[in-house]
């Protein structure tokens, strides 16, 4: 039988303990980018809910492992890429916001001006914890005058509160839900 999107995910996945920091148990997709099928099938997966409708003109790719889907799914979609970048990373004019991981504390940067005001945006990344990466992300392109028409990501971490922080302001979809 052919495995689901989310039967890939879980099973490609692995755990890392302790790690970028004591205590975080972290989940590393990057197998799920290193299969061919694998990683085709989730790009698919993640984008069909916001496929429908008025769908979307761009994807935002989140540094670092967001960047990958969200090429992957542009180039199946035939749209472009926004890449959200920690900061000190983009030349020129940029965006920034601050904000709190599950493990510390950042700031994530956005060129504006690359596309038309009002263009419709998928937001991409590897894992939704705390949200207040993909948060930070959706304030970033509203505030360069895009719409964010959703959030996917891979996995979400149980018991952080990401997708309640994320679902009043746009919907949410991901393959897998795991504990913190
Ligand atoms: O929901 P949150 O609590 O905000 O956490 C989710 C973010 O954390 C990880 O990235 P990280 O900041 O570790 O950076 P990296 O991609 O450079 O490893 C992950 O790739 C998400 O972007
Ligand atoms: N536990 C975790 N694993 C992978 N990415 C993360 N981002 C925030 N928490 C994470």
């Amino acid at each position: 039988m052919t495995d689901s999107a989310a039967a890939l995910v879980e099973r490609l996945t692995t755990i890392v303990p302790d790690f970028p920091k004591p205590g975080v148990l972290f989940r590393d997709v990057t197998p799920v980018f290193a299969d061919p099928i694998a990683f085709g099938r989730v790009c698919e997966a993640l984008a069909a809910p916001f496929a429908v409708g008025g769908g979307f003109a761009a994807v935002a790719g989140i540094e670092a492992r967001g960047f990958a889907l969200a090429g992957g799914i542009a180039a199946q979609h035939q749209v472009g890429v926004l890449t959200v970048r920690k900061a000190g990373k983009l030349p020129g004019d940029v965006l920034s916001e601050q904000y709190a991981l599950e493990y510390g504390e950042a700031e994530l940067e956005l060129r504006p001006g690359q596309l038309e005001p009002g263009t419709r945006v998928l937001v991409v990344d590897d894992v939704l914890a705390t949200g207040g990466t993909a948060a930070a992300t959706v304030t970033l392109l509203e505030r360069a005058g895009y719409e964010a028409i959703g959030f996917a990501a891979l996995l979400e971490l149980d018991g952080l509160s990401g997708r309640e922080r994320l679902e009043p302001r746009l919907p949410v979809t991901t393959l897998g839900r795991v504990p913190a």
